[in-house]
């Protein structure tokens, strides 16, 4: 089945909301885990009883592993199969970027049917063009998984070089919202989706676009379920607000991590419906 027809199923089923696994040393800390990979592993393995077949997309920020090495891709690779085999889907919060074969390579870890690292989604950064990012698209669509490009992020400081205009006034955020409308209009399918961040108006023309949009910042950053509905007027069947840390502060009991997904899922409902 396509990545987008899964999507829109999970989205059925359990809402839009997409929840991140962000295992600060901060959050492992307040979990009462210590900052190691066994921690990690705790952490982990809470998020995936908590969410898996209970929350419809995940969003594992890759960092968060990559920094205990070896040893903390494989707790990843065990996160992302035991969401997946519950059916919860897992758009793996990577942002790569680069050019080539090297993309691809970067393609093949996280949507090639037999990585371990197989997810249903990858997010990547457009900074080396948006037709940089062509394998790993081409990839996605190939192997019915999705993309979603980075077009105007969350934090601040990606302001400036986001809101950057050309000679004809067009932004580079913009630029990349056209780029993957029209991608999509190619593939016939609506394998790219784009990053717009909740924190704030993104200026942006998105009429074109069809896809699905990740919409970051929910909660610890500052963006509430209102502001969704105001800075996306279009109710949108695809958009997905994510939120990581003001659901995971809640943890590690199941019960109560599961609830408080449940709790801004259904808000973020209200406000979109
Ligand atoms: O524009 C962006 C793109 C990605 N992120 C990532 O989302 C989570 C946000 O975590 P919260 O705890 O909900 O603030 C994190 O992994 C970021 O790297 C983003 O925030 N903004």
């Amino acid at each position: 089945m396509t990545w987008v027809r899964r999507l829109r199923g999970a989205v059925a089923e359990h809402g839009r909301l997409c929840v991140g696994i962000d295992p600060h040393p901060g959050l492992l800390d307040a979990w009462g885990l210590g900052d190691t990979v066994d921690g990690l592993g705790s952490f982990s393995n809470a998020c995936v009883e908590a969410f898996a077949g209970h929350v419809g997309i995940v969003k594992p920020q890759v960092a968060f592993f990559e920094r205990f090495g070896s040893a903390g891709i494989a707790v990843l690779e065990r996160t992302i199969a035991g969401l997946r085999s519950a059916g919860t889907l897992v758009l793996s919060d990577a942002k790569r970027g680069d050019i080539g074969t090297t993309l691809d390579a970067y393609a093949s870890a996280w949507l090639g049917s037999t990585s371990p690292l197989r997810s249903d989604a990858v997010t990547l950064s457009p900074y080396l063009g948006v037709g940089a990012l062509a394998p790993a698209i081409e990839r996605a669509a190939a192997h019915q998984s999705g993309v979603f490009v980075l077009a105007r992020t969350s934090n601040a400081d990606g302001t400036a070089v986001q809101t950057a205009v050309d000679s004809g006034g067009v932004s580079v955020a913009q630029h990349v919202v056209d780029e993957a409308a029209r991608w999509n209009a190619g593939l016939g399918d609506e394998t790219v989706g784009l990053v717009v961040g909740a924190t704030r108006g993104h200026g942006l023309d998105v009429t074109a676009f069809g896809g699905p949009i990740l919409a970051p910042g929910l909660g610890a950053q500052g963006a509430t379920v209102l502001d969704l509905a105001e800075i996306f007027p279009d109710t949108r069947e695809l958009l997905l607000p994510s939120s990581s840390r003001d659901i995971l502060r809640y943890g590690p009991a199941t019960a109560d991590l599961r609830a408080a997904a449940h709790r801004v899922r259904d808000d973020v409902e209200r406000a979109l419906s």
